[in-house]
């Protein structure tokens, strides 16, 4: 593209070796690494920003363990960080010692013991890594606590490249554009001189298995070692990663400040400096660069994940004919021995990572984990789709995770993790709700707040979006080819959300543009993982409406252009694991049971008569999903209400209609109306 890129980064005289001479700061020194011999377009990038940031000092970061241990040293001493002891189920080398004053006791935490003894896990999962780090927990300013979709934005020249063109009465809530004049404007108040006094981390990554076609490379500036730390989990810190740039110099530029230049005169929550006022997060297409200021919640500022690996990777994804989805990835194992993947996605905090770690209830499955997150799918030229999960860790709801729904994430995070926002038990451990059977009743817990509490008393003990953040290669059922280059064979697709009425448990669409339709019609209940409060049902097609770096049009265009000739099309199904009754208790027992919808699922891509068509698409046949042992009542599970789906279709088509409006897709206008009058003759 000839056009001049927006935002643009001039170049600056600079000069190199232990220090960046820059035109506003004079000298700027390296605290750590060797600025001369970054990748020349890389020293551009840090020349500019130091310039227009002003940081103290500028630390090029190496991915190495005493790097982590510096970082983590500074944040303990300052109180942002706090050890939990209880999970110290390691030896602690003398040199980790020295940093964190511990005991040199193996503690081995029974729980793990017994899983281990249970399960058979393999030996690397407690006990035996030598040198491996405990947790540690983090408390956030209490105003820093989620996404700020609100204040999240797409720039580019063209406003239709990112919004569709809406009809006038939409509300606008898919995406959200900035003009260019209007993005400097929001930049000039915030950026310059935002490091000031701090220290500026440059942090080379890659997301997706360094070296693999299907990898892209990231630099992100940040001023925040807890982003440091979790980047360090969440993506490849790597200096390979220079040596990847100096072949091919493309990467996402993507820059991060808390917003707290020094002298900083507001007052400083829980050592947790962020500017939530000033929360600002825009993405620059075309320039593949990212800019988030004021934040420091994971999904607002480790931008490999929601920021790169979907709003710029859509576009990416878009320009080169491939997918970036939010959905995990799992192989399931029948008890034939056949393994099959599925992808799925669920809007924020409706259960990716529990079904991509579950424990299957039903003899002979098993289940591996490829990613709980993100999915980069890419058809190969054998027509068969294929994944892989570009991130490298796990960024958990933590509230319902415990020993009983999702065992597989609580061994994950057993050590080398960070807990943001969760209790702190008198013995050193993490608590929040949904662990109250697994600890001692009459535990003294310091919530989230910082408040004394004990279990029974009101208020909670964790934030309802407090997060664990853990390397994913703790997972005892991590997938030995999660790191493939070549991704995993995508057999199933699966959309879901909350739905406490009139969906059910599972239908499949009845072809490739039904799926996309299906997709398309995605509602769930709001959740904690972003500034929304109520249990309001919004829209969230594809379960991507916050992540979309273009226009959704184009982007629903996008799907139904992946049917071509000769590749083989995944099943599309939905699931909804939340339907309730009129008690308000939730219908199905979710988690470790949901491999019988799993097992149905299969029997439907094995080609088994398992299904009946109805007007939404294919249900279970009664009694097709096995129940025994679970105490359900098929027909709470799988009604169809005809008002309630008459209203629905009615409704969606007429959000998308309005909101998509001049750019939906031919194609998927005429999937809703064939849904519609398929409803209304019910
Ligand atoms: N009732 C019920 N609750 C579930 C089920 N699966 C997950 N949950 C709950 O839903 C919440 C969110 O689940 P996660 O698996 O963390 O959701 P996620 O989609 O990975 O969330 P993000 O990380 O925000 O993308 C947790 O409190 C879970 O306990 C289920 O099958 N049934
Ligand atoms: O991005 C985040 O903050 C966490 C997350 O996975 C989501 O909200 O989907
Ligand atoms: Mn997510």
């Amino acid at each position: 593209m000839s056009e001049k890129p927006l935002d643009q980064e001039p170049d600056i005289p600079f000069y190199e070796v232990h220090e960046v001479i820059v035109p506003h700061l004079g000298h700027v020194p390296i605290a750590k690494g060797d600025f001369a011999r970054l990748p020349r377009e890389v020293q551009k990038f840090i020349a500019f920003y130091t310039d227009q940031l002003r940081p103290r000092g500028i630390y090029i970061c190496d991915g190495s363990e005493e790097e982590a241990h510096e970082v983590i040293h500074k944040l303990l001493e300052r109180g942002t960080l706090e050890v939990l002891p209880k999970y110290e189920n390691c030896y602690i080398s003398l040199n980790q010692k020295k940093h964190y004053e511990m005991k040199m006791i193996p503690i081995v935490s029974k729980k793990v013991k017994s899983l281990k003894k249970a399960r058979g896990v393999p030996g690397t999962l407690a006990g035996v890594s030598v040198y491996s780090c405990p947790s540690y927990i983090c408390r956030t300013d209490p105003a820093d606590v989620a996404r700020v979709e609100g204040k999240t934005y797409v720039c580019t020249r063209d406003k239709h490249e990112t919004v569709p063109n809406s009809r006038p009465d939409a509300k606008g809530g898919l995406g959200q554009w900035i003009s260019p004049e209007e993005l400097d404007k929001e930049l000039a108040e915030r950026w310059p001189g935002c490091m000031a006094g701090r220290m500026m981390y440059v942090i080379p990554f890659s997301m997706g298995p360094i070296g693999s076609p299907l990898a892209k490379i990231g630099v992100q500036l940040t001023d925040s070692n807890y982003v440091l730390l979790c980047m360090r989990i969440m993506t490849r810190v790597s200096p390979k990663v220079w040596e990847i740039l100096e072949e091919n110099p493309e990467f996402v530029k993507c820059v991060h400040s808390m917003g707290c230049p020094r002298p900083w005169r507001k007052k400083v929550i829980n050592h947790w400096p962020c500017n939530p006022e000033k929360v600002f997060i825009v993405h620059l297409p075309h320039e593949r660069k990212v800019k988030s200021f004021g934040s420091g919640y994971g999904g607002n500022s480790l931008l490999g994940k929601k920021c790169f690996a979907l709003r710029i990777a859509s576009v990416q994804a878009r320009d080169e004919g491939w997918m970036a989805e939010h959905m995990l990835i799992m192989g399931i194992t029948t008890p034939a021995g056949k393994e099959y993947f599925v992808a799925a996605a669920f809007p924020s905090a409706c259960g990716k990572t529990n079904l991509a770690m579950i424990k299957p209830t039903l003899p002979g499955y098993s289940v591996r984990c490829v990613g709980d997150d993100i999915a980069w799918m890419k058809f190969s030229d054998d027509g068969q789709l294929r994944g892989i999960n570009p991130e490298s860790g796990f960024f958990g709801v933590a509230p319902g995770t415990n020993w009983k729904t999702n065992p597989n994430a609580m061994a994950s995070f057993q050590k080398n993790s960070i807990f943001t926002n969760v209790g702190k038990t008198a013995d050193g451990g993490f608590y929040w709700e949904g662990m109250e059977d697994e600890i001692d009743k009459d535990m003294e817990i310091t919530t989230w707040l910082g408040d004394k509490w004990k279990i029974g008393m009101p208020g909670k003990a964790a934030h309802p979006n407090s997060r664990f953040t853990a390397p994913a290669n703790q997972c005892p059922i991590i997938h030995p080819r999660w790191e493939d280059p070549q991704g995993v064979p995508i057999h199933a697709l699966v959309f879901g959300g909350r739905r406490p009425t009139g969906v059910p448990l599972v239908y499949e669409s009845f072809d490739w543009p039904h799926g996309v339709a299906v997709g398309a019609s995605v509602k769930s209940e709001a959740t904690a993982a972003a500034e929304f409060t109520g249990k309001k049902i919004m829209h969230d097609p594809m379960a991507m409406r916050p992540f979309m770096g273009y226009n959704f049009g184009h982007y629903l265009q996008h799907w139904l252009d992946m049917e071509k000739p000769g590749r083989k099309m995944p099943k599309i199904f939905h699931v909804n694991w939340f339907r309730v009754d009129d008690k308000g208790q939730f219908v199905w027992p979710g988690f470790g049971e949901n491999i019988r919808v799993l097992d149905w699922m299969i029997q439907r891509l094995e080609g088994k008569d398992v299904a009946v068509e109805t007007p939404i698409g294919y249900l279970p046949k009664k009694g097709s999903i096995k129940t025994e042992g679970i105490n359900i009542n098929w027909d709470d599970i799988f009604t169809l209400p005809k008002d309630y789906w008459v209203d629905d279709i009615k409704e969606t088509k007429k959000f998308l209609e309005t909101e998509v409006g001049d750019d939906m897709p031919k194609a998927l206008k005429e999937q809703l109306e064939k849904i519609e009058q398929r409803i209304n003759k019910m």
